[in-house]
């Protein structure tokens, strides 16, 4: 059965949304840049709502140590989602934490797939993301998809996730051709760059236990 994460949260009735609907994961953005980053204060308090069974990811974009450690603490986070991170930071980041580490691999064409290899070992899972167009201020969260059947018979150095571009008309689609564990979404369940939307959320998890 595929499970989904719902990424970028900010608002305690989206967040609800999500753990009511099924979310297998809930994503909070640490990235200042972004319109979703969370102040620790703002961390805590989302992270205080989300019960066991469903695990907060933080997400971050080649951290340094101080900024992992109070995200960590305040978001009480159990997996830390890691972008445009090189794998030897990734292993010293899962080393001195001791969390599960999910490293994005930013995906356009078949080449792309290549930065997977090294993270055989050192990462618990991948996630497969769209790469954002040359320039992008922030590498994900921007609704960009990519061709999923460039995941079509290539060995998976770790468990995977999907991600880039899903939404409710499009996520039974992505789940059935590439058989995703776990799909992730972000702006295709807003109504605005950092703004969620309670029924896209809940839409969204109604079309992944569908599918
Ligand atoms: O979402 C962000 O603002 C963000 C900022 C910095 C690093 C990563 C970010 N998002 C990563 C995610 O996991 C998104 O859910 C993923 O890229 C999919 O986004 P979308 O295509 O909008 O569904």
């Amino acid at each position: 059965m595929t499970t989904a994460k719902i990424c970028g949260l900010r608002a305690p009735d989206t967040l609800d949304a999500a753990i009511s609907g099924g979310a297998s994961h809930v994503g909070f953005v640490f990235f200042a840049s972004s319109p979703r980053h969370l102040s620790f204060d703002a961390a805590a308090g989302l992270a205080a709502r989300v019960p066991g069974h469903v695990g907060r990811v933080g997400v971050f974009v080649d951290p340094a140590d101080d900024l992992l450690e109070p995200a960590i603490g305040a978001g009480r986070l159990d997996v830390l989602q890691l972008h445009k991170t090189a794998p030897e930071r990734i292993a010293a980041i899962r080393a001195r934490y001791r969390l599960p580490v999910w490293a994005a691999v930013a995906v356009k064409a078949r080449a792309d797939l290549d930065a997977a290899r090294p993270l055989a070992g050192l990462v618990d899972r991948i996630l497969y993301d769209a790469k954002t167009p040359e320039g992008a201020t922030l590498p994900g969260g921007m609704g960009v998809r990519f061709d999923w059947g460039l995941l079509e018979g290539i060995a998976h150095p770790a468990p995977w996730a999907l991600s880039g571009g899903l939404d409710a008309g499009n996520v039974a689609e992505a789940i059935h051709g590439t058989g995703a564990e776990i799909v992730d979404v972000s702006s295709g369940v807003e109504s605005a760059p950092g703004v969620k939307d309670p029924a896209k959320i809940r839409a969204f998890l109604k079309a992944v236990s569908a599918a």
